[in-house]
């Protein structure tokens, strides 16, 4: 039977296709691979825990912070602190990035920004969630101490990201630039394995993925895409098939592999939409353009846009490229 390489081998074996390679970005991906393991123990036994639940405060977004919010945040920070590849981090549960300065981060060339839990809205009812995470080299100089310009870079500047889907399987997938590989955990032997090489979009995609709860609140051209989708056309395959979670990690994860498109566009109720330029967009967008897909606010490209503020928010259009094309002509045509 043909063995599966494992993640920690794959990382070593592709080390060299990145232009700086010194090992430090594949410590750091297996210190990201270490965490998220303990994270996914927690997961698959949280009925049986007190971990389950609310943790009775509130995130700078103003949501409830779950209980395995706040401790995948810290398994994540602790692991990565631990460990000494990067100088700072950032997190959809922290209100300002964090600046790791104990003398062994010092001279560390990366910062990490991420969802450490991405999904809360199922945690408690046993539906799969995920982690989010999105790498880049510090544009300070190692030695002189972190800022927030580090942090607030284009997406484009991206040397790596991926996510841990929690799912009936959970799995890693992640990007350097090279290409995108999933690797499934394998509980008894404690290891992630190589299982998606070279995951691409198909062709043609059939799902689209949107909160119709929100229908009334989008935008024209948004509520135009959604009438045209579910109309009956045979020749492209219309009516699409809706699925929606209410787990990014999960409805990207379906969409890439299936073909599809997720939308989270603005609305009245949110007027920049719902998610995260920094530690979900960005980190999607460049997993989505290395798979042959298309990532916009539904005019401009993703990765192009100037962060200014660390949680701020964008609308999000995300898929096969012929089907984010289509509904930016809608975008375009009802402005
Ligand atoms: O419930 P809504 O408004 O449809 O939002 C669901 C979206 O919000 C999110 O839960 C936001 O992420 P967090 O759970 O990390 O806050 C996405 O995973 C999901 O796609
Ligand atoms: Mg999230
Ligand atoms: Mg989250």
């Amino acid at each position: 039977m043909e063995r599966h390489i494992t993640l920690g081998e794959f990382i070593i074996e592709n080390q060299k296709d990145f232009p700086y390679a010194k090992g430090e970005l594949s410590a750091l991906l297996s210190s990201i691979r270490l965490a998220g393991k303990v994270v996914n123990q927690a997961i698959n036994k949280a009925g049986l825990s007190e971990i389950l639940g609310k943790a009775g405060n509130e995130n700078v977004q103003g949501e409830d912070q779950a209980k395995l919010d706040v401790m995948a945040n810290d398994v994540f920070i602790e692991t990565l602190r631990n460990r000494g590849e990067i100088c700072g981090i950032a997190s959809e549960e922290l209100e300002d990035y964090l600046i790791f300065d104990e003398d062994m981060h010092k001279d560390a060339k990366y910062i990490v920004l991420m969802d450490p839990l991405d999904g809360s809205s199922n945690i408690d009812v046993d539906i799969t969630v995920g982690t989010i995470f999105s790498i880049y080299r510090r544009i300070s100089k190692p030695g002189e101490s972190v800022n927030k310009e580090d942090f607030l870079q284009p997406g484009e500047n991206q040397v790596a990201a991926g996510y841990i889907i929690y799912g009936t399987s959970t799995i890693l997938v992640y990007t350097t630039g090279n290409g995108v590989n999933g690797f499934t955990f394998d509980p008894g032997i404690g290891s992630f394995f190589l299982s998606h090489p070279e995951i691409k979009f198909p062709d043609h995609g059939k799902i689209y993925s949107v909160n119709e709860g929100n229908y009334v609140h989008f935008p024209t051209g948004v509520k135009k895409y959604i009438k045209w989708v579910q109309e009956i056309d045979e020749k492209d395959g219309r009516p699409y098939t809706s699925r929606y979670t209410g787990s990014l990690v999960a409805d990207f994860h379906r969409n890439m592999l299936l073909g599809g498109i997720y939308l989270y566009p603005t609305g009245t109720t949110s007027p920049k939409g719902k998610l995260r330029l920094l530690y979900e967009c960005n980190p999607m967008a460049f997993l989505t353009e290395q798979a042959g897909g298309k990532c916009t606010d539904g005019f401009t490209r993703i990765l192009e846009l100037k962060p200014t503020e660390l949680h701020e928010r964008v609308p999000f259009f995300c898929g096969n490229k012929e089907m984010v094309e289509k509904a930016e002509e809608f975008m375009r045509d009802n402005q």
